[in-house]
């Protein structure tokens, strides 16, 4: 068997001209009002039509790839996005043209849910056929949203921006993660309610570390979609001015839904939720996403080593109290 590692992400476009085609290729079947693509086609112009994504995925790469130097774990890296170029099938068909016949593919969501856990392995699925003969086995790295190289960083975010305001002893935390629909909420994981319930581990978690156990509050951001189809709620917007009228002054605003500081990021809370807090006049400040953060880079050897050796002392640093699983069950995230 020749072992591989696969990087799969969202991707983001790079140009301007990127942007259209990005945003249908994301949206196309899903039902997403033409207002709202306009209103994220904005946000990316805002930014030259740029997405921070896939310059964060570059740094990933090369990060996992020098940590695998460093730690004797031969094994070719490669990457693909399941909406943007490099694209998941040309990634899938230059593996096989290398003679690769298995790849371990670390997904850039530490969660389960349709869009965040089975979509990708839907997009792995697809992009198999369309290679056809000779395209590689995929094994998706479990899980990781309670494994301290995730949790760790984040807290070290939190601890930093309530440096930055001062640290008052009054400040509450906010996380956020991507809002989905309730379908999607209810059916996520093997059971359902998946996605809220590894967030809400991963939220005390991080709390706890940051040392600001019983002051935090997890809510949604980016909401898509019409507005006749109902998504988790409360929007983080509406969240900071219920707690500027229970007289809250300061927020900090930490991100756990994602692991690099793209433009969800970049728009949706540094732009957007910032303003609102300054409307309300409240001191504000966001946290920092792993990134390219070393204890988060190692955790991604890591993952690998405990899928090639099942023998192993297995999930030992998993924090939380949740189920981990290799492959999801049939019938998990409303699998088609
Ligand atoms: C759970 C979740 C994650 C976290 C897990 C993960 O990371 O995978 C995530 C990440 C991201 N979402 C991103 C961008 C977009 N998401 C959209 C639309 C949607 N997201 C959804 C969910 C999620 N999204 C859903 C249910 C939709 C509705 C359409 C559908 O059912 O699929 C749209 C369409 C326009 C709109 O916002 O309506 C865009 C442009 C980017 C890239 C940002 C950049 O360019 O830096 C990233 C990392
Ligand atoms: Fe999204």
């Amino acid at each position: 068997m020749h072992n591989a590692f696969l990087l799969l992400s969202f991707g983001g476009p790079e140009g301007p001209d990127d942007v259209m085609p990005f945003l249908r290729n994301v949206t196309r079947g899903r039902g997403i009002p033409d207002e709202r693509l306009a209103a994220v086609a904005e946000h990316y112009a805002h930014f030259g039509g740029v997405s921070p994504i896939n310059g964060q995925n570059r740094a990933l790469l090369a990060a996992v790839q020098a940590d695998f130097a460093e730690e004797g774990l031969e094994l070719p890296a490669y990457w693909g996005n399941r909406n943007w170029h490099p694209m998941l099938a040309d990634a899938l068909a230059q593996m096989r043209d290398d003679g690769v016949t298995h790849a371990f593919a670390f997904v850039t969501s530490a969660y389960g849910s349709y869009s965040a856990c089975r979509q990708y392995l839907d997009d792995i699925a697809t992009a198999r056929m369309a290679v056809g003969a000779g395209a590689p086995a995929i094994s998706k790295l479990r899980h990781f949203h309670d494994d301290p190289g995730f949790v760790l960083p984040h807290a070290d975010g939190v601890r930093a921006a309530h440096a930055k305001l001062g640290s008052p002893a009054d400040t509450r935390l906010v996380f956020t993660a991507h809002s989905i629909p309730l379908s999607m909420a209810r059916n996520a994981g093997p059971e359902g309610g998946l996605y809220e319930a590894q967030l809400r581990e991963t939220a005390a978690l991080v709390a706890a570390e940051a040392g600001l156990a019983g002051a935090w509050d997890l809510v949604w951001q980016s909401r898509s979609g019409p507005p006749s189809v109902p998504w988790l709620e409360p929007d983080i917007n509406d969240h900071l001015e219920a707690l500027a009228k229970q007289g809250c002054a300061s927020v900090v605003v930490s991100p756990i839904g994602f692991v690099s500081d793209h433009l969800e990021i970049g728009w949706d809370l540094d732009i957007e939720a910032a303003a609102t807090a300054e409307n309300l006049g409240m001191r504000y400040a966001r946290a920092a996403t792993p990134g390219t953060d070393p204890r988060f880079v190692k955790m991604i050897t890591r993952l690998i080593r405990e899928r090639m050796d099942p023998s192993a002392e297995r999930r030992s640093t998993a924090l939380g109290r949740l189920d981990h699983w290799d492959a999801c069950p049939t019938q998990c995230c409303g699998a088609r």
